[in-house]
């Protein structure tokens, strides 16, 4: 994409799926290009800089100033009728177009269903009028508003929309609503967000559709290595990927060390896995989207074993309503409850310290970092020397048992087989794989 901005100079928008990946095509982009996000443009064109209250996610304290729109369904408690709101608000932001859907409720009932649609949507109405009041709002409320009743300006000629393939519906219909000739680019088997909504668009856009199977990233040997793992799909690629012939990338076990440098990452599944990487490092290091999100987490899982409810706020800890509710899905196996019970029980008090200590250590600018650190999903469109493989991914053999025993978990299966495709192809000269996944792929 940067080599057609350098052949063709039209001013255009690239349109990145993070931060992080803006970041870096702003350093290999022609200047004709505007690198941002889709958050961004939104963020700019509504000048959501002159508010204040932006926060991550809305949480029970937050529907209080909704009050009056609020009231009680039959067969329901009050707790029940707010999160069943907070969980159809969300869904409606992260979704295109103008209407409030069934599909936006998981309620099974149809009239309780239509209740708390009916609310959500007037929740909604005066959320979105955001310039109207001051109440809190999150990211996906200023894009939603956009969406709705903005388009990208500017003397653009074009577009380029990376990562099409998890693309956020709303981004999908802001891309349509502009007009401009785009292009889109993605790869289906890097789908890895379904879980948040996104969508892939790679098949959206009445378009001419080139492939593109040869990886100028690394050489040969990861290229067959991706292809093995994608062979554990339920529907692997029809072109098969190549490696870039000039280039060797070496694939070796980790054996639990490696010297570090600039661009050398370290990728988990989970940032659970992560901490534990992290828990005796004693030099800086820089986690990729921030530090909040694993402090978040963890401070939850503690706050949650001592009680303290009104301190889990982060959503994978909140779907327990207990300490005995975590433990009881860890019991029958749940991988990340089992994760998080290790760590608090592990680290015990020294946990909230730990937490401290590392956001001491982080360093906010990757750039300054000896150390990256990184979740697979947040890594992904990202390339670095070095990359380490952690052991909290699933061994595809193992996915495609699950896959046999449960026709349920055909969709959750291949996304893990796809995250596991993203990890192991950032890595430009060297990759260390876990011991189980090298033994299992090499
Ligand atoms: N034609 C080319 N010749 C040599 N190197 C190239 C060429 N095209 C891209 N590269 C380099 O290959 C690397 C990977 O390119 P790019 O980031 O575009 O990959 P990608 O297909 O988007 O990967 P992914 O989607 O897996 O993140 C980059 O370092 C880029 O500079």
């Amino acid at each position: 994409m940067a080599e057609y901005g350098r052949r063709w100079p039209a001013r255009g928008l690239y349109v990145a799926f993070n931060k992080s990946i803006a970041d870096e095509a702003r350093r290999k982009f022609p200047q004709s290009i505007d690198t941002r996000t889709g958050h961004s443009v939104a963020f700019r064109a509504l000048k959501i800089h002159e508010r204040g209250q932006l926060i991550s996610t809305f949480r029970f304290e937050h529907l209080r100033a909704y009050d009056e729109l609020i009231s009680g369904v039959p067969g329901m408690t009050d707790g029940q009728v707010r999160a069943s709101i907070l969980r159809t608000l969300n869904n409606f932001l992260i979704d295109g177009g103008t209407s409030l859907k069934a599909a936006h409720c998981a309620l099974d009932d149809t009239s309780q269903r239509n209740a708390v649609r009916r609310m959500t949507l007037a929740v909604a109405n005066k959320l979105l009028r955001f310039r109207k009041h001051d109440l809190p709002i999150t990211h996906d409320t200023y894009l939603k508003a956009f969406e709705l009743w903005h388009r990208i300006e500017g003397d653009l000629q074009y577009l380029l929309l990376d990562e099409a393939q998890d693309l956020n519906p709303v981004m999908i219909s802001i891309a349509a609503k502009s007009n401009l000739p785009t292009i889109v680019v993605g790869d289906s088997h890097q789908s890895i967000y379904r879980f948040r909504g996104a969508v892939d668009a790679m098949d959206q856009f009445a378009v001419d559709a080139m492939p593109l199977s040869q990886s100028w990233r690394f050489g040969a040997d990861v290229a067959k290595l991706a292809n093995r793992i994608l062979l554990h799909h339920s529907a692997p690629p029809r072109h098969p990927l190549t490696g870039n012939p000039a280039r060797f990338t070496e694939i070796l076990k980790y054996g639990g060390h490696v010297r570090t440098g600039p661009g050398t990452a370290v990728l988990a599944r989970t940032n659970a896995r992560l901490f534990e990487s992290l828990a005796n490092i004693q030099k800086p290091f820089h986690l990729i989207g921030g530090i909040e999100d694993l402090q978040r987490q963890l401070s939850s899982a503690y706050a949650l074993r001592h009680h303290r409810l009104n301190l889990v706020i982060d959503e994978t800890v909140s779907r327990f309503t207990s300490w005995p509710a975590l433990d009881n899905a860890a019991e029958r196996g749940d991988p990340d409850a089992r994760k998080l019970r290790e760590i608090v029980e592990r680290y015990g008090v020294q946990l909230p310290a730990i937490l401290d200590r590392l956001g001491r250590l982080h360093c906010s600018r990757e750039a300054d970092a000896p150390l990256i650190v990184s979740t697979a999903h947040k890594a992904k469109g990202r390339e670095f020397a070095t990359v380490v493989v952690l052991d909290d991914f699933d061994l595809p053999s193992e996915l495609v048992k699950r896959r046999r025993k449960d026709a349920s978990q055909l969709h959750e299966t291949n996304q893990l087989i796809n995250l596991l495709y993203v990890a192991c192809t950032r890595a430009t000269d060297r990759l260390y794989l876990a011991e189980g996944l090298f033994n299992e792929l090499c």
